[in-house]
């Protein structure tokens, strides 16, 4: 089976507890191959001699990385810190480095998507973990730190509304807060609390004050179930010295719990109804905004691929798009990020400026087949997605890299209207031209480098408050 990993976004499988079922006598329809999952067909009967029937009898799909996360009697089994050395160690590198980074866990109700992402007391998740990686990072990720800043904040999205998890409500209007975007940095929420945490157990103060603020219900699959998306970010900010140049680099880190993907069902109260109709609204939602955007990604790919072709002189391939048409008359589908809350926050971290990963989490047991195909095809969907991640790295800094290149370039015309020096009076003024714009430059470059000296200092001390 061929592995195929998607650039920046990064699609996990992980197969979780199984115990309700066992306690009903279901049968285990999933088994994981390495990085293949392979679900049987239980629409299949493998009993009969189906050789009418041309329907696979398994199903596999391949992922980054695959985990078996059911019986820790199993050798196979995948522990919270197995999960975490593969995923958090690589969330703490990227953040280190200055990406913005977003790691969510989206399957079934009691599938354990939260399991994943928080844990228990007893076997803590992804989110705790990560955050104590940033206050006892190891020196081999760089080593170029001066300083950093950790900011967190806690929302939930309940009946497509926003909640700070980490701010005493009003109890009479308890969801104003409002969603905006900014034209440079996108969607956020007004009015959102940012605590600034100095040690890992602030962190894990506001992590259970939040969570105990989450709001659950009982459904018939979990008892304990989560009826609202969680967002935990963290806000990671570095002062560094890069070439001696006083720089800082920022990293915003999205660790999401979605709410379980149900089916509704009609035997439930009004209120339950209504959450998952609204749970169901902003899932549908996302896996919308999935798959446009894994058909744009591909739409790109091809794209490059034609032109890489073409410009190799190969003009017979030009127009041999997927869908026939010519590459240049083909137009990237809208994506409606608008369309529900999650998606609108979450724009960035599927199809922009983020290292995404997404772990879609099933149980094994056969009374879960539908869902469990379901969260698969979404999964295999989100592979096909192709970000953008950058370093977010200071403005100013980049000004002066981009006017010291300046400089060189000038310098190089310079040194060579000196050594043609054919038409003495032209060359003459050109030169005086040239020389007064390398000297503006290089004063500008001073004058930068001033400026962020001082401020490099007093951000020190900010930093250090
Ligand atoms: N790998 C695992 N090992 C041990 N217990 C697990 C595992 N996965 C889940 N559980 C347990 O199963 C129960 C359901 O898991 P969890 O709350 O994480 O589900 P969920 O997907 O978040 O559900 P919902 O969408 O309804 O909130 C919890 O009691 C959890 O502790």
């Amino acid at each position: 089976m061929h592995l195929s990993v998607s650039l920046y976004f990064q699609c996990i499988f992980k197969i979780c507890s199984v115990s309700r079922e066992r306690a009903e006598g279901g049968r285990v329809i999933v088994e994981v191959d390495d990085r293949v999952a392979k679900v049987r067909n239980i629409k299949v009967d493998s009993r009969l001699d189906s050789s009418w029937d041309s329907r696979e009898k398994t199903v596999a799909f391949s992922f980054d990385y695959c985990y078996w996360s059911v019986d820790p009697e199993d050798p196979k089994y995948a522990s919270q810190e197995m999960v975490f050395q593969d995923l958090g160690t690589s969330v703490l590198s990227g953040a280190f480095k200055g990406y913005n980074i977003c790691l969510f866990a989206y399957g079934q109700t009691g599938s354990g998507k939260t399991y994943t992402m928080m844990g228990t007391p007893a076997s803590i998740g992804l989110t705790p973990r990560i955050c104590e990686g940033l206050f006892s990072r190891k020196d081999d990720y760089t080593d170029q730190t001066a300083s950093c800043r950790v900011k967190v904040s806690f929302l939930e999205i309940y009946n497509e509304r926003v909640r700070d998890l980490l701010k005493q409500s009003d109890r009479k209007k308890p969801y104003t807060l409002r969603v905006r975007e900014h034209p440079e940095t996108g969607p956020y929420v007004q009015g959102l609390t940012q605590h600034l945490v100095t040690d890992y157990k602030q962190v894990v103060k506001l992590l259970e004050e939040g969570i105990a603020k989450r709001i659950t219900a009982a459904t018939h699959i979990h008892n304990a179930s989560s009826r609202s998306h969680a967002i935990f970010t963290i806000h990671y900010t570095q002062a560094i010295l890069e070439n001696n140049l006083p720089s800082e680099i920022a990293s915003k880190i999205n660790l999401v719990d979605l709410a379980g993907s149900e089916r509704a069902d009609p035997s439930y109260c009004k209120d339950r109804i209504t959450e998952g109709a609204n749970i169901n609204k902003s899932l549908v939602t996302l896996g919308i905004v999935i798959s446009t955007l894994a058909q744009n990604s591909q739409m790109f790919s091809s794209c490059q691929s034609i032109n890489s072709i073409t410009s190799e002189g190969d003009s017979s391939h030009v127009g041999s798009s997927p869908s026939g048409s010519s590459s240049g008359t083909r137009r990237p589908a809208y994506i409606p990020y608008r369309d529900s809350i999650l998606t609108w926050l979450l724009k960035d971290s599927l199809g922009g400026n983020s290292k995404t990963i997404m772990i879609a989490t099933i149980s094994p047991a056969s009374s879960s087949y539908n869902e469990t195909m379901s969260t698969l095809r979404y999964a295999a969907n989100a592979k096909n997605i192709i970000n953008k991640p950058r370093v977010n790295e200071d403005a100013n800094v980049k000004l002066i890299r981009e006017l010291r290149e300046e400089i060189d370039r000038l310098k190089t015309m310079l040194m060579s209207f000196e050594l043609r020096n054919s038409s003495p009076s032209w060359s003459d003024d050109r030169d005086g031209n040239l020389t007064e714009l390398v000297l503006q430059n290089e004063l500008k470059v001073c004058m930068i480098y001033l400026m962020l000296y001082l401020l490099f200092h007093r951000g020190i001390a900010l930093l250090q408050l």
